[in-house]
This record gives structure tokens, sequence and C-alpha cells, in this order.
């Protein structure tokens, strides 16, 4: 197989500041600017395949899908066969059996039962109890992490909690990735601010240097939103904690697509979205984890009605409750809470190790796939070879990256675009096969080939 990507291999380049100003501009997802095929009329079909070696790595790909433990679960969720679904790490795949769960409570709980649900449902519960659904899926024991809020909303939290519970004034830096997801770094130069603490940027690689004496806590993402790199959880964890500092994590990417081991690592605090790998839905709630041995001490900086100890007294004063309920604000979402409870059923009797077994071999095959297709030079894998640096997407970048994705998802491999120029592909071990690898590789080389010579590029 020749080296027919460049690989930067996502490095930490430092240089996450500056170069973020293009990535500030939040893009929406392509999805919504491009059309999307509809659903009733998918235009990828089974292409004969012509490009070179194709048969052998769609035999391959066959085979692989034949032995893969996994596969039966994509019938699990709403997907159209003709359509390459590789945007799961923006917005997970509907589970099938959501809907009706939704129906019943929509028209049962809230429509028959009304107030009542609040009790007799189990909604005023949620929170906790979908909390403990999720804590396996990141290595918690239960009673650590509670759902509820935008992860926006608690990365808020949990900086500022983190803070507070470093304690010592003397302690005057918050260190963050530099190479942060837009929403993490807005938030912490906030909470910066407010905490009369000084922000301190620095690339995840170089969190370990960074951290000292005057650290009060460090944010970091498990995994990089661009380049899809996974960052070093277990070290980094173990660096901020050896300088007296409170390590917290942001699981948005890593959630879902590999084990995370929270409690193992001693992570002090960490957020998460559950709408990306964990199928919530649109806007599903985040989660907050607070290891057991800080929620005493933990002190919420958003101390709404829902996590004092007696919400339903009403008293002036406030007193927080105990747990991982002191994460909790105001009245929760129930209607998405509910359709995340239900959703988390597809990983019943799955293991994340299987699921991060299977999301390897998928990211390693359509790299294959790529280089196989791809005209040498045509492409640059933003994502790490080695599999102790790599997530679950892979990030190409060319030039015309936009004009790529578009011709992309017209023909059914849905991917997204991070402006100016990575094309993103997202590998969802529940719902992804290797025959989807396959046909994407082989769409995209299809489509390069088409952008080159509409553009008179020869390679
Ligand atoms: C790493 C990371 N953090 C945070 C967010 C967003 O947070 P919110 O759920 O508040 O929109 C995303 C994606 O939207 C993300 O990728
Ligand atoms: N919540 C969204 C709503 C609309 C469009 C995209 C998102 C994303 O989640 C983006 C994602 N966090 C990313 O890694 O780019």
């Amino acid at each position: 197989m020749s080296d027919v990507l460049q690989n930067t291999g996502g490095r930490d380049t430092g240089s996450g500041r500056g170069a973020r100003s293009t990535e500030r501009t939040q893009e929406t997802g392509t999805a919504r600017s491009v059309p999307v095929p509809a659903a009733e009329a998918p235009v990828v079909g089974t292409p004969a395949p012509e490009s070179p070696g194709a048969e052998s790595l769609a035999a391959r790909a066959a085979a692989l899908d034949a032995a893969d433990p996994l596969a039966k679960r994509r019938d699990l969720f709403a997907l159209d066969d003709g359509v390459v679904y590789l945007d799961g790490n923006s917005l997970g795949a509907l589970p099938r059996h959501v809907p009706a769960r939704m129906a019943h409570v929509v028209s049962h709980e809230w429509g028959r039962m009304r107030i009542r649900s609040w009790d007799e449902s189990g909604w005023w519960t949620a929170p906790e109890r979908i909390g403990d659904r999720v804590a396996p899926l990141v290595g918690a024991a239960p009673g650590q992490v509670v759902v509820g809020d935008s992860t926006s909303v608690n990365v808020f939290k949990a900086l500022v909690g983190a803070v507070r519970l470093a304690g010592d004034d003397s302690r005057d830096e918050i260190v963050v990735d530099a190479t942060t997801f837009p929403t993490d770094g807005y938030i912490a130069e906030s909470a910066a601010r407010m905490t009369g603490r000084r922000l301190v940027p620095v690339a995840p690689g170089d969190v370990p240097a960074a951290v000292g004496p005057r650290t009060a806590a460090a944010l970091v993402n498990h995994v990089d939103y661009r380049t899809g790199r996974l960052h070093d959880l277990p070290g980094i964890t173990a660096a901020v904690r050896d300088a007296g500092a409170l390590a917290v994590w942001d699981l948005c990417h890593s959630a879902g697509a590999l084990p995370v081991d929270l409690d193992a690592n001693g992570v002090d605090l960490a957020v998460g979205c559950t709408y990306k790998y964990l199928n919530g839905g649109p806007g599903a709630p985040a989660y907050l984890y607070v290891a057991e041995r800080h929620q005493a001490r933990f002190d919420s900086p958003l101390p709404g009605w829902n996590s004092h100890a007696d919400p339903f007294a009403m008293a002036p004063g406030y007193a927080a409750v105990d747990g991982a309920r002191r994460g909790r604000v105001g009245t929760p979402d129930i209607l998405s809470m509910l359709a995340l409870e239900a959703a988390l059923d597809v990983w019943d009797g799955v293991s994340v190790h299987e699921v991060r077994a299977k999301s390897l071999a998928l990211t390693d095959f359509f790299l294959e796939c790529v280089r196989a297709y791809v005209p040498e030079g045509r492409l640059t894998s933003l994502t790490p070879t080695a599999h102790a640096e790599r997530g679950s997407q892979v990030a190409l970048s060319c030039a015309d990256a936009p004009a790529v994705m578009a011709r992309l998802i017209e023909r059914g491999v849905v991917g997204d675009l991070r402006r100016p120029d990575v094309l993103r592909f997202g590998f969802t071990p529940l719902y992804v096969g290797f025959a989807d690898a396959e046909r994407a590789a082989r769409v995209l080389a299809e489509v390069c080939a088409e952008a080159d010579a509409e553009a008179g590029v020869e390679r």
C-alpha cells in the first residue's frame, strides 16, 4: 500500500489559540447547508466496484461485516440502506423504538397523568436515574453522574466548581485546552474572569508541563472535535492531580465510542453531550460527573432549586442536596431526557471495549480504502495513525473540502465539514459497518476525481 495520505498525525501544534479564529465561526453542520438526500430516495445504490483493488476491499468488507459481533445492532436504528451515515459524531441516529416510547410519554404521561407524572412516572428523579445509565459507559460507579442542561452549562458548573474545590487563592490559573471546541474556551474565559483566575491556554500534550502550584484546574477535551485525536486522559489527569489541581474533562467525542474509565483514572469532574455517540437526539441533555470524593464540597455556581436538599420546602435559603443531584439546576427537560433514557437501551449487553475494537478496525479500514482509491497527495489525514491517539473519527483535509463534502452528501455519504478545509467522518460502531467504510472511500475517490476533472487538475 503506497503512502497516499500525508499524515500530519493531528499533532498538538500549540498554535490552536491563534488558529482558532476560523473555527470560532461556528459551522452549523454541512447537512444544513447542502441538500441531504431524501430518506425515501437514497442516491447511493451498490455501485459496481471500479476503483483499483475495489473488489478485494469490498470482499474484505463483506467478510469483516459477517464476522462483526455488533453488526446486528444496526437494525435497532432508523437508517436508510442507500445512505452511509458518518455524522454520528455530530448527531447520532434515531433508535427505532424511541418514537413509540415518546408517543407514550406525550399522550399518556403528559396527556393523561399530567402533574402526577412528576412522581408516578419518575420524572422528578430522571436526571440522576439516567445519570446512572450513562455512568457505566464512562467508567463511573453509580451516584456520580447527573443528566441535564447543555454541555456548555455543565462546563461552567464543572470548571467554576473545580476552582472552588481547589480552594486556595494562590492557585490563580485555569489551564485550558487551546485546541478545544470553542464553547469550552469561551466559558473557561468567562469562568476565569468570574473567579479572578488567569486563563492559560495550552495544547493538551503540554498540560503536564504547564500545571504547577498556581494551577486551580485544567479543562481538556478527551477527543479533539476537529482532528479526531485522542488525548492521554490517564497521563494528563495524573499530572494535573500531582500538581494539586483538578482535572476536568470534556467527553463529547469519546463517550460511547471508547472506554473512558473516569473512576479508574481518578478524574475529578467531567462533562459530555448525549446527542452524538449516545444517540439521545437533537439537543438531548448533557451530563456532569463529580467524583464521589468531591461531592460533599462541590459548590455549584448554579444552585437552583432542583439541587436543594428539600426543593418543595421552597425555603428562602439554599441548602445543597447530597450526591450527584447537587449538579442539578432547574426543572429538567423531561421530553428530551426520556428520549435519551429510551435511546440508551441500545447499549444493553454491549461492552464499550467491543465498541472500541470495532471503531479502530473501522477507521483503520476506511483509511486503507482511502489510500487505495484516492491519488496520493489529494487528501491529508489529520487523524493520528497510532491507535492510542485516535478517537472514532477520521478527518481528512483538502483545499476544496466544502465542494467535496457537498458532493459526497449529494451522493449519500454524509459526513460534515469543518471550515475551511476539514472533511469529518464519524464512525459509530453500533450502526456503521465495513461495507459503509469501503463505499464512503470509493465515493470520496469518485468525487475527488470529478472535482479534479472540472478544475482541469491531473494527478
Ligand atoms: C467537545 C464539545 N464540547 C461541547 C460541545 C457543545 O456543547 P453544547 O451541547 O452545549 O452545544 C460540542 C459540540 O457541540 C463539542 O464537540
Ligand atoms: N450540537 C450541534 C448542533 C448543530 C450542529 C452541530 C452540532 C454539534 O454537535 C457539533 C459538534 N459538537 C462538533 O464536533 O462539531
